[in-house]
This record gives structure tokens, C-alpha cells and sequence, in this order.
């Protein structure tokens, strides 16, 4: 492919900051991949060149795009990674900074649950967790750590304040302050057992960062050329994370689409690269041309974007004229909705686009969950993007927690799983061994199996103890094997019948196969990572389905689709409350994140755009009825097929049952202005920095 003018402003840049504005379909990722192979034939050693991406998928693809223009061998050695994997490789590499020390792992999020439950239990001494929403305080505290902030540092107790009060609903004084300590313990708890959680590989390396010139000139020096993509979807401990050390030698290019900012609910900040103009004060390129999408679909996503206010200034054009401008059909309900779509593939299909140039998406998976069925009925091959990957299997878990045990046998979540099928062990058993472990042994959970009464149980501890000892010796190969032989996953999956097993047994050889490609991928790099670590980490990497090779229809929610194109889109679902999407009571909380995410939909097409509007949506438990999309006028989409029976239009997004949202929505708002304006004072600078275990002291605050 030859790069535009524009396109080759980016790919030839040398030094210096830029941003790159980027619109839909402009070859952003051809554009930095250009850049990076140019770098590396002007003898830049491709080892100092750092691209972070959005997801594993588009890190892996860029690695493939890099390897065409200057061969594996040399793209292989950029640092091309998520920003995740980025923080566990500083983590690694310097762990006394990051507050961690060597051979520390990985907690998943259902391990992250697991500890804080542990901690909530055993330290905080709560007595009945089902009373306490503690998830909700969890995913409110993912928000916190997005932001780069903890609950150790005191300067950050304002802002864990309005976190828990905006995203846990916490007003009340007494508790913000018992939860300030509480998460300020399970900090503490996860530094004595050498773990770090997802929200960890972000913060720690930019606290680290922030206090240690020397890790910022390390960074400096080992990428003077750094890259960031899909920078809209970054939130400020990602940013951070660069800016703390590239900084210094301002050699970096930001590209992002701030059109295309669609993560704002995780914490992603399309403030960031407003945030980039301030601080590096770069030179601006733009891709405005549309090679993707055809004339009518580009100037319809255009006119429906111009509507958000506050964007960088952009104009997105294409110089396709073939098509037609967005069509939309309405439909009386979900089921009319759906046999309308699979009608309109078949017809493509017989028309010669193929099952993979033609995707479904939606913004609930509850479409999709309608969707199925009626494709299966009608021979329709499809895929659901986005499913369940292998590592999110249990047995693969296992296979992970072994691996983990192997690195850091202090990993008391680890051990936990791994527990769960020695029989006579018990919660009891397990709770001795670790707080013995912590007391005598530094943490080693092998290293005084005593304490275990039931002598069956110990004997299997011992014989998981030596197995993990045996296998710190031996290649990751041996994992999978060892697992299957030697402790067995029968045990741990008691009620399933055979053909389960079967099918948990068929996962583990596909990932056995997968840590070979690893194994032999590293003895070929002839890195020096120890090939342990090396499994874990590219765990983080684990790219997700791959599409192209399968012919089949993909069903995709609309933030799943990003980055992607296809050549007929259907957008399901294109109805007031849907997009925008509303809450239970009719509420839409960020209407120009739903616009984008409405622009990310559309533009996904290369030729055909349709979208259909459902008058009434079965959700299971309850029946939405709406009017189609206002996106729909925004675009100026053509009306298609029509309902045979209209209802009538309903004033505004209305339950059946007749309850007026409208109504309910003007008192909610009025009660929580009230409600705000009798909040207690959030906790000030005074507020304890370190927590102590001192527990049975603290008054826990009833709920
Ligand atoms: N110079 C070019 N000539 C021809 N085709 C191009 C050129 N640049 C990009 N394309 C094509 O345009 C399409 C969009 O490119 P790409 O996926 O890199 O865009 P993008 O900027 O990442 O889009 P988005 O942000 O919407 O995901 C691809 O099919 C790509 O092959």
C-alpha cells in the first residue's frame, strides 16, 4: 500500500512531538507502522523503539504489519505491547521501586475478589459479606487507580472520596473513612504477598516513576521513540506512565481519533491528548481521508458527529463515491428486528459479499443474545467477537496457578485454587498454612507443612510443594503435563460429567500447544527472561479470536468492534435508549460518548451501513418500548422498510406499564442535588498515610 502525503508527514517524522488527529479509516495504523520501519532503515535500533496500543489484538497485528516492511526477526524486538504489559515489565525489571519484590505474580480479577475477600474477612474482621456491596467498592476503586491514584498516598484521599461517592454511591462520612483504611490495608496486603492486580501494573510503575529520576532516565534512554496509539482510549495513569519519562527527550508521536473516545466508563480520558498538546506542545498532523468507508457513509458519520461539542478540529472526507447514504428500517419488535437482519445477510450472500464481510453490531449483548437463534435457524455461520478467551477458562486458571506457584510461592490466591481439590484441606487448613507461612517462613507456603492436621491433606500439600519445586527446574512445557498426571483436574470439577472433563482436558492441550509456540519462539530470540515469567507475562498478550481465517457473520458489541472494518454493517438496536443507551430509569449518562460510540459503529462499514430500529425490546425481565435513534435524523439516514403497524411514537423512553420516565428521571435528579448538598466534607490531608493491622480496634460503620 502507498502512504498519502499526509500519511507519509507521519511516517516520515524523525524527532520531536507530534499528535496525529486521526479520523475513521485514515490508515493511522499504516501510517505508524510506516514510521517505525523507517526509523529502523535509518539504523534506529528497533530495541528502542516503544508503540503502545489499545488491546493485545491490535499490538499483535502491528507486529505482523512491522514484520512485512522490515522482517520478523526485526520487528520481534520493538516493545509493541498493551499499556498493562508495558507496567509488567517495569515492574519486573526494577520491583524494589514498584514496591514489589523479584518472582512476584499476577492476581486475575476473580483473584483480586478473592483477596479482598480474604482481607474483609481476616483483617477487617467483617462478619457477613453478603450484606456489603463489595464489588461495587472494588470496581469504584479500578476508577480510582485509572486515575493513577491509591489508597496509600494522602494526597489522594479527596479523590478516593468523590470516587466512592460518584461510582459507589458512599455519602456517609464514618464509612468513607473505614474504607480509605480498608483499601489502604489490601494495598499492604498485596505488597506482603509479592501480588500485584491488574490496576497495579498501571499504578506502581507510575508512582515508581514519579519518584525515581533514575527509572525515568532508564526509560528515557532505553526508548528514545516512543508511540502511542488510540490515545483517546488512554486514561491518566496510562498517560502518565509516558509522559513521566518521555518527558525528558520529547521524542514522542500520540495519534487518536478523539471522535472515537468510547471507554470514558473505564476511566479513559479523551482529555489526554489535550492533556499531550499542553505538555509537549507537539506539531499536528492530520488524516483526514477515509480510505475505508464509502462518500455517503463518511459525510452521514460526519454530520451526526458534529452535533458533540468541545472536539478537535477534524474534516473527514472519502473519496469513494459507490453507495448508498445509511438506510434504516423500523421494526414493531426484537423478533421483526431480527428476522429483518438475517434476511438482509442472506440477500448480501447470495449477492457474493461473504458471511465474513458482514457483521451485526449492537451496544447490549442481550441483541445479540436474540440474534443467535434465528442464525442458527437459518444456517447462518456466525461468531460471537469477543467470547470467552482460553485463559479465561478454569482449568487454564489451574494451569496458571501452578505456573504462578512456581514463580512466587508465597501467592496465597495461587495456592487457594490449587487447594480447592485437596481433599481434607478445608478452608480451615488452608487459612493455618498461610498465616503460618506469613509468621515464620517469610511467606513460603511449603516450607512448614506441619500445621496441617489431616495427614491425607498434608501428605497432598508436600506432594504439590515438591511437584512446584520439580517443575522451578524444568521448562513451562512440563506444566500442562504435570497438572493432567500428577495432581489430576478431576477432582476440581466434581460434578461434571465426562464429555465436560473432556472438553476442560481439550483446552489444556490447546494452551500446552500455545506455551510450545512460546517456549520455542523465546529459545529462537534467544532471550534471557526466564521462560517462567515469560508465560505469564505473554498471558497478558494472549491475543483474542482471530477473524480473518473464519467465514462466518460476527456479532459484536460496539465497543468490541473498534479498530475493525467490514464491508456491510448492520447496527441492531438503532432506537431511543439503546443509542444513546439509558439506565433503568431512562437516563443516559454521557450523551456524547453514546454519539461516539453511534460515529465508531457507522464508520466500522466499508459499503453498506443499515440500521434497525426496534419499536419494542424484549429484555426477559422487562419490555423497553422506544422511538428510533435521534442519531438516525443526526445522519440524515434514509427511511427503509417500515413498521406495517406503527405504534405511536412515545413521547419520551417510556416502560411498559406506563410509567413516565421523564417524570421519574426530574425527581431522581432533585433528590440527589438534596442529597449532595447535606454530603459530608470529604476527608482531608490529615487522614492516616499508612494502615496498620490494628483491626480489632476500628468501629466498622453499619450500612
Ligand atoms: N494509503 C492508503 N491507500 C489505500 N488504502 C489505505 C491507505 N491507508 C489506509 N488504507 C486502508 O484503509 C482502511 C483503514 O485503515 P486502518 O484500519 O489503518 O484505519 P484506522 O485509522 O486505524 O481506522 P479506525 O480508527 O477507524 O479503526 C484499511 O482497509 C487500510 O488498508
Amino acid at each position: 500500500m502507498r502512504l498519502d502525503k499526509d500519511q507519509e508527514v507521519v511516517a516520515q517524522h524523525n524527532h520531536g512531538a507530534m499528535l496525529v488527529l486521526a479520523g475513521a479509516g485514515s490508515g493511522k495504523t499504516a501510517s505508524i507502522t510506516g514510521r517505525a520501519a523507517n526509523l529502523i532503515k535509518r539504523g534506529i535500533r528497533p530495541d528502542s523503539l516503544l508503540l503502545t496500543t489499545f488491546s493485545k489484538k491490535a499490538a499483535s497485528e502491528m507486529k505482523t504489519r512491522l514484520g512485512a516492511l522490515v522482517g520478523d526477526e526485526m520487528a520481534a524486538q520493538a516493545t509493541i505491547c498493551t499499556f498493562h504489559s508495558l507496567g509488567d515489565k517495569i515492574i519486573k525489571e526494577w520491583p524494589t521501586e514498584c514496591e514489589r519484590e523479584m518472582g512476584m505474580s499476577i492476581l486475575d480479577e476473580s483473584d483480586q475478589r478473592g483477596l479482598f475477600r480474604r482481607l474483609l474477612k481476616e483483617v477487617v474482621k467483617v462478619d457477613n459479606l453478603k450484606d456489603l456491596d463489595y464489588r461495587k467498592w472494588l470496581s469504584a476503586y479500578d476508577r480510582l487507580a485509572q486515575d493513577g491514584a491509591r489508597a496509600v498516598e494522602s494526597q489522594h484521599a479527596n479523590r478516593f472520596c468523590e470516587i466512592m461517592q460518584t461510582h459507589a454511591g458512599i455519602e456517609r462520612q464514618d464509612q468513607l473513612n473505614w474504607l480509605w483504611r480498608v483499601f489502604g490495608a489490601f494495598e499492604k496486603f498485596k505488597r506482603e504477598q509479592n501480588v500485584v492486580d491488574f490496576n497495579d501494573l498501571l499504578t506502581l510503575p507510575r508512582m515508581a516513576l514519579e519518584r525515581h529520576e533514575m527509572l525515568r532516565d532508564a526509560l528515557a534512554f532505553r526508548y528514545p521513540y516512543v508511540t502511542v496509539d488510540e490515545a483517546q482510549d488512554t486514561c491518566i495513569a496510562q498517560y502518565d506512565v509516558i509522559r513521566l519519562f518521555a518527558k525528558s527527550h520529547g521524542n514522542i508521536v500520540v495519534v487518536g481519533d478523539d471522535d472515537q473516545s468510547i471507554y470514558g466508563w473505564r476511566g479513559a480520558s479523551v482529555d489526554n491528548m489535550k492533556r499531550f498538546i499542553r505538555d509537549f506542545n507537539p506539531q499536528v498532523a492530520r488524516l483526514e481521508r477515509n480510505y475505508r468507508s464509502t462518500r455517503p457513509i463518511v459525510a452521514a458519520a460526519a454530520q451526526m458527529i458534529a452535533n458533540n461539542t468541545g472536539r478537535l478540529l477534524k474534516n473527514p472526507y472519502s473519496e469513494c463515491d459507490e453507495g448508498a447514504a445509511p438506510v434504516f428500517h423500523s421494526n414493531k419488535n426484537d423478533h421483526d428486528m431480527a428476522h429483518s437482519i438475517v434476511a438482509d445477510i442472506k440477500v448480501a450472500r447470495a449477492q457474493g459479499v461473504p458471511w465474513n464481510e458482514q457483521a451485526i453490531l449492537y451496544r447490549k449483548n442481550r441483541i445479540g443474545e436474540i440474534l443467535e437463534p434465528l442464525l442458527l435457524e437459518h444456517n447462518v455461520p456466525y461468531e460471537v467477537y469477543g467470547g470467552k478467551k482460553l485463559t479465561d477458562r478454569k482449568e487454564v486458571k489451574l494451569a496458571m496457578a501452578l505456573a504462578r506457584l512456581v514463580i512466587n510461592p508465597r501467592d496465597q490466591m495461587a495456592f487457594h485454587k490449587l487447594a480447592d481439590g485437596i481433599k481434607g484441606l478445608g478452608e480451615r487448613g488452608v487459612e493455618s498454612l498461610c498465616s503460618d507461612a506469613e509468621q515464620f517462613s517469610g511467606g513460603d507456603l511449603f516450607a512448614n507443612t506441619e500445621v496441617i492436621r489431616n495427614a491425607k491433606a498434608r501428605e497432598s500439600v508436600e506432594h504439590l510443594g515438591s511437584l512446584v519445586g520439580i517443575l522451578r527446574r524444568r521448562s513451562p512445557e512440563e506444566l500442562i503435563p504435570t497438572l493432567v498426571n500428577e495432581i489430576g483436574i478431576s477432582t476440581y470439577f466434581p460434578k461434571e460429567t465426562e464429555k465436560q472433563l473432556e472438553q476442560r482436558m481439550d483446552r489444556l492441550g490447546r494452551f500446552a500447544d500455545w506455551i510450545s509456540l512460546l517456549v520455542e519462539k523465546q529459545r529462537k530470540m534467544q532471550s534471557d527472561l526466564d521462560p517462567w515469567h515469560m508465560i505469564l507475562q505473554a498471558t497478558l498478550e494472549e491475543p483474542e479470536t482471530d477473524l480473518s481465517d473464519n467465514d462466518k457473520v460476527i456479532l459484536s458489541t460496539v465497543h468490541r468492534a473498534k479498530g475493525l472494518e467490514w464491508e456491510r454493517v448492520y447496527i441492531a438496536g438503532a432506537s431511543d435508549g439503546l443509542m444513546p443507551m439509558a439506565n433503568k430509569s431512562g437516563e443516559v449518562s454521557d450523551e456524547q460518548e453514546e454519539r461516539r460510540l453511534a460515529y465508531v459503529g457507522s464508520t466500522r462499514a466499508a459499503k453498506v451501513c443499515t440500521l434497525y430500529h426496534c419499536a419494542m425490546l424484549n429484555l426477559g425481565y422487562d419490555t423497553l418500548l422506544m422511538n428510533p435513534s435521534p442519531y438516525l435524523a443526526e445522519m440524515g439516514a434514509t427511511p427503509g422498510r417500515s413498521l406495517q403497524d406503527p405504534l405511536p411514537l412515545i413521547p419520551k423512553l417510556k416502560r411498559e406499564g406506563g410509567v413516565d420516565v421523564g417524570n421519574l428521571v426530574a425527581q431522581q435528579i432533585a433528590q440527589s442535588a438534596e442529597q449532595r448538598e447535606s454530603a459530608p466534607e470529604p476527608i482531608t490531608q490529615e487522614q492516616p498515610e499508612r494502615t496498620r493491622y490494628s483491626w480489632e480496634s476500628q468501629e466498622i460503620p453499619g450500612w
